[in-house]
């Protein structure tokens, strides 16, 4: 089952494939086109009745395909207020063809006559609240009617974000929806017919720009809304947390904190006036840490453990004793890795090995992408936590879903690459859940380093991509 939104991120990964909005658009129509035959008999009388969106759309492809029906097409408005270039493409192709249509102007001019079937294509993943104006009374002519009722994708009123029917919504006979069934179409007495539209099964398994719908950013928020990490990491080595760190930043994080040792708290200060470092004592992390950090960490989103912390023995243990205390999301990288199989925490962790450390934390990998996202899966199943395991191709799994991320180069083999993806990693899971999170970061840290690459050449450095992951992140193109 999709929702409305996430079938919005699906269609726009189908359109970054190379299989657009309008394509679809037309496999829909054909759909609605074959239900209206298994309905209606050759020769019936069929009136459509389209809303200006995309819904309406579908039916006005439908038309096309119904010349052997006593056809009537209404539009509910005026041509111009239709919202989408490709459902405006598809109104004036049959004016063009001078197909029968009528333009309702408002409700009082609403008549739908007594078809043997009707279309519904008011409204569909596009709607919010109540039937308004004039598509209620339209509504509400249809329920009434003795006509066969066929709603194109959801019954008009049906709201496909959580299955809540609105009190006028439309009254259906038959749905057909598209590519997979929609929230609350179960609950309904009509018969749901699921069309496949041609939408590549590639289009759910790999990370597309589709997957970036779903960022948005409350322009009411406050400082803090968006979220708050805390990178535990740095001892041995410096520059790894303050990657880590700053890529968080760059990855939409309001505040973030460092928490390191204090030999070297100054010095990850040094890179960056954007971060907020708290020292603690001593050369590396150690048992007697994890109370106060334990704390520290509650009151952030995230949690992002591991970079440059060293496997000193001290360190694992507390890596482990902080995990299980912390029952919040967690990203863990680098040496920290070691310690999640045999950790006990009520955390939602998302780890983030390349090949070599999944297979020294008990996992296993293949030279084959499809069967290591397999591998990926199980082992993260067996986890019972997110895994995104780098790669050329990057298998991100919470052990149940698996989507397979193919941006990035062989430039960014270079070290620190890896922090920054733990960063961005972090920030975004403020925001979402565990999966999306990994799988974005993986797509625009991928993307960071192709359009570095792509600029400069090879040879670039992890510094570089920290202020390409931004664009990456947020300048998707979307289509219509
Ligand atoms: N996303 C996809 O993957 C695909 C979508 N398609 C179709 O596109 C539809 C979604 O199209 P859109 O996003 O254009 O949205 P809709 O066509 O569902 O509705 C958009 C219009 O409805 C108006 N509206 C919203 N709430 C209203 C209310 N309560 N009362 C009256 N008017 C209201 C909006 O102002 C807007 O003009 C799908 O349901 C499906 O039929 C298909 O063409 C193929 C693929
Ligand atoms: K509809």
């Amino acid at each position: 089952m999709l929702t409305g939104s996430e079938m919005g991120v699906v269609d726009e990964n189908a359109a970054a494939l190379g299989v657009p909005r309008k394509q679809l658009m037309e496999s829909s129509g054909n759909a609605v086109a074959q239900a209206v035959r298994a309905h209606a008999d050759t020769g019936a009388s069929v009136t459509v009745v389209a809303g200006r969106g995309n819904n309406g759309g579908d039916a006005l492809v439908a038309a096309r395909f119904l010349d052997d029906y006593d056809l009537r097409v209404l539009l509910l408005g005026r041509p111009e207020t239709i919202t989408t270039d490709i459902a405006r493409e598809n109104w004036d192709a049959l004016q063009s063809a001078e197909y029968p249509t009528e333009q309702v102007g408002d409700a009082s001019q609403f008549a739908l006559g007594d078809p043997d079937l009707v279309v519904d294509a008011m409204l569909g993943t596009g709607i919010s609240g109540a039937l308004r104006e004039p598509e209620a009374t339209a509504a509400a002519a249809m329920t009434a009617s003795d006509a066969t009722v066929l709603s194109v994708d959801v019954p008009s009123g049906l709201d496909a974000a959580d299955g809540t029917l609105a009190d006028n919504a439309v009254d259906a006979d038959h749905v057909v929806t598209f590519h997979d069934t929609k929230p609350g179409l179960s609950d309904l007495d009509a018969g749901v017919t699921v069309a496949d539209i041609g939408i590549p099964e590639a289009a759910e398994l790999f990370v597309e720009r589709g997957d970036l719908r779903r960022l948005t950013r409350d322009p009411a928020s406050h400082k803090g809304d968006n979220g708050e990490v805390l990178v535990v990491g740095g001892g041995p080595y410096t520059g790894a947390p303050a990657l880590s760190a700053q890529a968080a930043l760059r990855g939409g994080a309001d505040l973030v904190r460092v928490a390191a040792p204090e030999p070297v708290a100054r010095e990850i200060q040094g890179y960056s006036e954007n971060l907020i470092v708290r020292p603690y004592d001593g050369d590396v992390l150690a048992p007697p840490h994890v109370d106060r950090l334990a704390d520290l960490a509650a009151d952030h989103d995230t949690l992002v453990l591991g970079p440059g912390l060293g496997d000193a023995d001290a360190t694992l243990e507390a890596v482990a004793a902080l995990l299980e205390r912390f029952d919040g999301t967690a990203v863990v990288d680098a040496d920290a890795l070691s310690v999640v199989p045999d950790v006990d925490t009520d955390a939602d962790l998302v780890c983030t090995p390349h090949q070599e450390e999944l297979v020294g934390m008990g996992g296993e990998t293949s030279d084959d992408w499809r069967e290591r996202a397999d591998l990926v899966e199980s082992f993260a199943a067996d986890l019972g936590h997110t895994l995104l395991v780098k790669g050329p191709y990057d298998v991100v799994s919470d052990g149940e879903r698996t989507r397979v991320n193919r941006t990035g180069n062989p430039g960014m083999t270079v070290g620190g690459t890896g922090d920054v993806l733990a960063g961005v990693t972090g920030a975004l899971a403020c925001v979402q859940e565990p999966r999306h999170a990994a799988s974005i970061a993986a797509y625009a840290v991928g993307g960071a380093g192709d359009a570095v690459v792509d600029e400069r050449g090879y040879g670039l450095v992890a510094t570089d991509l920290l202020d390409a992951v931004p664009p990456a992140l947020w300048s998707a193109d979307a289509d219509d």
